[in-house]
């Protein structure tokens, strides 16, 4: 028997991210190659036009699996029935500009999505906060959507742990598909810590530990970190414009292994609300390492953290908290 269409909701739709992401649904990347969808997609009335513009081509496009598509700039119609989603619409961070400069103008806009999606979305509706800065984005939609439960609000770490994937196996000339369990730590930020501690690499011998494999210590713990943690600035530098296939392909696969699970034996990382686990200060939107089962994440537990890796799951929280002090400020 066919399956009910799911709603998917994609604010800031007709940007540069939603015009990547919007397609890889109405394909069934997100949710699996037999489950229809129904797209809902805000946008702001100056994009009320481009936004028609990107429904035309949808229906140009006929997707088997796409049942319907809702265009609007009204916020309350988007959330409406909503099983999921998908919040990019925001201001971007341009060449030059800090995280912290975008700050107040995003914020402000997810205080106010925040109550939309709490009395219209779907009960259950699962959230995944794309727009910058995430995890303070994701923060704020959290405390002002309080009927939300705080699992079901997340935020995007995935392209980094996806870009982490993505160095070791080019360093090691492997298949990016053959390494497991890197992790983000804390803020979708330049202080975002990407840790190969626990990362393996399936090869004809078995899987082997990273460290192992690529044998420099050095490089690990410097340009490989740096050149994660400023990937999405080197992606502006060379495109004049943020990244955004990779950030709508990474957040298909955040909300894939969300709802479908992770693979047995391998985690993800996912910006969710901090419990305390790993001595990480509660009440933040923090990037652990989960593993997905049943619709529920859960963060892996008991990992081993040594003195190096403690300083900088220390500094990134810190940031966050900061961050969430910034955020207030700016919408008191
Ligand atoms: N977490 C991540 O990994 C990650 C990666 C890349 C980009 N980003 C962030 O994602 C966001 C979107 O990036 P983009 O390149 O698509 O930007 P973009 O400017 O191309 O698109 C943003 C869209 O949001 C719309 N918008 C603005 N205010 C809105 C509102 N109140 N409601 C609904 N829509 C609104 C704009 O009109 C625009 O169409 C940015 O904040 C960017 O920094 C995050
Ligand atoms: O760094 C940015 O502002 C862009 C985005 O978050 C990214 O990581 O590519």
């Amino acid at each position: 028997m066919a399956k009910d269409p799911v709603r998917v909701l994609v604010t800031g739709a007709a940007g540069q991210i939603g015009y990547a992401l919007v397609p890889m649904i109405a394909r069934g990347v997100m949710l699996g190659a037999d489950q229809p969808v129904i797209l809902h997609m805000l946008d702001i009335p100056p994009a009320a036009e481009a936004l028609n513009g990107v429904k035309m081509e949808l229906v140009d496009a006929a997707f088997p699996l796409l049942k319907g598509v809702v265009a609007t700039t009204d916020a309350v119609e988007a959330c409406t029935g909503v099983n999921i989603a998908v919040m990019v619409g925001g201001f971007p961070r341009k060449e030059g500009m800090e995280r912290k400069d975008v700050m107040s103008k995003n914020v402000s806009i997810y205080k106010s999505q925040a109550s939309a999606l709490e009395k219209h979305a779907a009960a259950n509706c699962k959230v995944l906060v794309v727009a910058n800065p995430a995890n303070t984005n994701a923060l704020i939609l959290k405390e002002f959507a309080p009927s939300i439960p705080e699992k079901n609000i997340t935020c995007l770490t995935r392209l980094d742990h996806n870009r982490a994937l993505g160095q070791i196996s080019e360093r090691l000339n492997v298949q990016v598909s053959d390494v497991k369990n890197v992790i983000i730590w804390g803020n979708h930020s330049s202080t975002q810590y990407p840790d190969v501690t626990h990362t393996t690499v399936n090869t004809p011998a078995g899987e082997k530990p990273v460290r192992e494999l690529v044998a420099d210590d050095q490089w690990l713990n410097t340009e490989f970190i740096t050149t994660v943690q400023q990937r999405g600035a080197a992606i502006i530098k060379a495109r004049k414009l943020s990244s955004a296939l990779s950030a709508a392909s990474s957040a298909c696969d955040h909300i894939r292994d969300w709802v479908l699970g992770t693979p047995e034996g391998t985690w993800v990382s996912m910006g969710v609300y901090s419990d305390g686990s790993y001595n990480v200060p509660s009440g933040l939107i923090y990037s652990f390492p989960v593993t997905c089962k049943n619709g529920e994440w859960c963060i892996v537990q008991g990992l081993s953290i040594d003195e190096f890796s403690r300083n900088k799951l220390d500094l990134t929280a810190k940031e966050l908290s900061e961050e969430k002090d910034l955020a207030y400020s700016c919408l008191s």
